[in-house]
């Protein structure tokens, strides 16, 4: 998914090497000197660092040139010139660096050792190196090395500190569009949003975070309604949930109802996501023209009974859109982060559904074999190792109907089956 890539293109250049000196032996009632020019100082190298402060690429948008010193020209006396001083530049682990030209990908940087990506220039050696028995006075030196130069492109996958959750129409979009950069689509239909939209929310001096706008979850969603679990997989990751209301009930709906719905899907797709702290967000307060505010103390209440915090803003207005960012802040400072069991884990795209000629059913023998294009992409995505990732492949197959067809051709208990990449026993 790319809207999950983060990527900014910088242009990286290494230290020059300083100059090698010429330069003579000079004192009193020494009529001449030999050589003695030293070498020039090496120059500075560029050098990747990872820092776990760091989450997003957000601030190479907005310098995009890094140099390193040059070395400094040698001195008289033998003295080398001083080296130049590396440029270590910091991002976010995980971040990949590819040569911007070819795309090939030069270094990914998931460990703390430092990478140095352009190399500075050797120092050019001073005359003194260049005397001979036949040559005792060279009049030349070398020049410095050249730094090198090289334009990268940073790619970074974001995992998102904050998920937005509630029924469509809700105005989540429209809460990541106030509080971050991003322009998500907005619009007064369900499912505006099909894939997930993230925004960096920047919170005072150099603090952010990032959040993550998802389509609308309906009834049914944990076992693949509407736009189903590849999204309550991707809030998996989110370590605090805001948990959006439309409490005016626009729509005719009840936001206690809604809130009871969408947290029966969160516990019925897994018992961590129903754990998973939650702020409870009375939207579109705007729409409350009298005093009657009833159903915001009874949102209030369902939250607090929950124990979820809570509140109130207009999305529209932006009224109480900065305080929420700030308490939502606050909360995370508070929380662990989530251990993301598999960083390559990426659920197949939707925009390619299931259909008859993507998963092909064939008997050979005794065998009864299931393969095509789908289970392909979702064998890519599997870590056998883990067990969560097991669960989401059956839950798949389960989804896609896969076990109903294979009834339907007749299995029975003990059968071999044959899916993908996996051998095993039919059972029931
Ligand atoms: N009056 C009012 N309308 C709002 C407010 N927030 C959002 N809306 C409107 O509600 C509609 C839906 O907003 P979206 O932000 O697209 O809702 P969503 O939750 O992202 O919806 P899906 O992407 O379909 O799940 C739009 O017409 C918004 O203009 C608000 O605070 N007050
Ligand atoms: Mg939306």
């Amino acid at each position: 998914m790319p809207q999950f890539i983060d990527t900014a293109k910088i242009w990286i250049q290494s230290g020059k090497g300083g100059d090698g000196k010429v330069s003579f032996h000079r004192e009193k009632y020494v009529a001449s000197g030999g050589p003695d020019g030293g070498d020039g100082g090496r120059g500075g190298s560029v050098i990747f660092q990872v820092d776990d402060n760091l989450s997003t690429l957000m601030d190479f948008r907005y310098k995009r040139k890094y140099k390193a010193e040059p070395g400094e020209q040698g001195g008289s006396k033998r003295c080398t010139g001083k080296d130049g001083k590396n440029l270590v530049i910091r991002v976010p682990r995980g971040t990949i660096l590819r040569d911007a030209q070819s795309g090939q990908v030069i270094k990914d940087l998931s460990d703390s050792e430092p990478f140095v990506a352009a190399k500075g220039g050797r120092g050019g050696w001073g005359n003194v190196h260049f005397a001979t028995p036949t040559r005792q006075t060279p009049r030349f030196a070398k020049p410095g090395m050249p730094g090198q130069e090289l334009e990268i492109r940073l790619e970074l996958k974001l995992l998102a500190d904050v998920g937005l959750v509630g029924f469509p129409n809700v105005g989540k979009s429209t809460l990541l569009s106030m509080a971050s950069a991003a322009r998500p689509k907005i619009a007064n239909y369900h499912f505006t949003t099909l894939v997930p939209n993230l925004g960096v929310v920047r919170i005072g001096d150099g603090e952010s975070f990032v959040m993550a706008d998802i389509p609308g979850i309906i009834e049914g969603a944990s076992e693949g309604a509407g736009l189903g679990h590849d999204f309550l997989r991707h809030i998996d990751r989110c370590r605090l949930l805001l948990h959006v209301v439309d409490a005016a009930g626009s729509e005719g709906r009840d936001p206690i109802d809604d809130l009871n719905k969408i947290n029966d899907e969160l516990a019925q797709y897994s018992m961590d996501l129903e754990k998973r702290p939650q702020i409870v967000v009375a939207n579109k307060i705007d729409l409350f023209y009298d005093d009657d505010h009833s159903k915001l103390d009874e949102i209030r209440q369902w939250a607090e009974d929950h124990g979820f915090a809570y509140a109130e803003m207009s999305a529209a207005t932006n009224q109480g859109v900065r305080e929420l960012m700030n308490m939502t802040w606050h909360a995370l400072e508070e929380l662990p982060p989530v251990l993301v069991y598999e960083p390559e884990f990426v659920p197949e795209p939707v925009d390619k559904p299931v259909t008859e000629e993507s998963i092909t059913y064939r008997r050979m023998n005794e065998y009864y074999i299931v393969e095509g294009e789908w289970i392909d992409r979702l064998f890519a995505s599997i870590n056998f190792d883990d067990y969560e990732s097991r669960q989401y492949l059956d839950r798949r197959l389960r989804g896609a109907g896969v076990f109903d067809k294979l009834e339907e051709m007749g299995i029975k208990d003990g059968d071999p089956v044959v899916i993908g990449e996996m051998e095993f026993e039919y059972e029931r």
